[in-house]
């Protein structure tokens, strides 16, 4: 498995299966802003009430290849071994990046636990191991990296955009680069805005 960060705004998603599973990786694709489609006759009523509210799109129907062929991402979760193993075999075959959920390795990717704070983004995944484990080792990160990582990587973003135009000379740049991420600058915002004071005066916008 091949970690990475794909971004899915402009892509199509399709969930096969309209059970609590598929309501459980409709929650997590909504939190990135992506509205999928799902394919399925019946549908948990929390699925219902999201198409209701133009939210996610619902096909109400079996599954076939058809509905799949123009996605980018697939999701396999209907009750129907059969169909989902059938499915993910004709999708892998066409390229697509597929989601077997009951038996990964019938499809070619998976989702990781994840913990977000700000441009902060740290995924944990056992490859199928033990999802608890993930969920388990996630939650314990949650207190090593609080809140303050949100204001802190706007920061270091900030920071970093202004220091690729203006520092033309590498290894100076690697030293402004470097001293970001010292600990001070997580802990206190004050230390953030010398450390901007003093890039704009060593590096003036003009
Ligand atoms: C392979 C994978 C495929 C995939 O990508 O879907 C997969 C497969 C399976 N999960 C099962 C069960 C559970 N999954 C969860 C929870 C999560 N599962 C997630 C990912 C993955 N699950 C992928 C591997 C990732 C990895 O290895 O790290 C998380 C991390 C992300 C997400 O889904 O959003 C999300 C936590 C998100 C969060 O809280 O943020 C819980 C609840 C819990 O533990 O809290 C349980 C019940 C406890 C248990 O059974 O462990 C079963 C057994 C089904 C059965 O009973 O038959 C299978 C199938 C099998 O392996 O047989
Ligand atoms: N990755 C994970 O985190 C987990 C995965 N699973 C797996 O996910 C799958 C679904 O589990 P649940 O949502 O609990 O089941 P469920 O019984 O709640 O839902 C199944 C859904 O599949 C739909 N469906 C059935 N045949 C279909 C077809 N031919 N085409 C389209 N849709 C069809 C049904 O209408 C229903 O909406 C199971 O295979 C289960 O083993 C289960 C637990 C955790």
């Amino acid at each position: 498995m091949f970690p990475i960060m794909i971004d899915l705004s402009d892509q199509k998603v399709v969930i096969a299966g309209g059970g609590s599973i598929a309501f459980h990786k409709v929650e997590n694709l909504l939190r990135f802003g992506i509205r999928p489609h799902i394919v399925s006759p019946k549908c948990h009523p929390a699925i219902e009430q999201l198409a209701a509210d133009g939210k996610i799109f619902i096909h109400r129907k079996k599954v076939e290849w058809t509905d799949l062929e123009d996605a980018f991402l697939i999701m396999l979760v209907t009750d129907d071994k059969e169909v989902n193993a059938q499915m993910a075999k004709l999708a892998v075959l066409h390229g697509k990046l597929v989601v077997h959920a009951e038996h990964n390795d019938l499809g070619n990717a998976q989702i990781p636990a994840v913990l977000i704070r700000g441009k902060l983004m740290i995924s944990v995944s056992t490859g199928g191991a033990s999802p608890t484990l993930s969920t388990k080792i996630r939650n314990q990160l949650e207190h090593e990296f609080d809140e303050r990582y949100e204001d802190y990587l706007d920061f270091l973003f900030d920071a970093r955009q202004y220091i690729k135009s203006h520092i033309h000379d590498r290894p100076e740049r690697r030293i402004w680069l470097k001293k970001a991420v010292e600990t001070r600058y997580l802990e206190y915002p004050e230390e953030r805005e010398y450390y901007m004071t003093e890039l704009f005066s060593r590096y003036p916008a003009f």
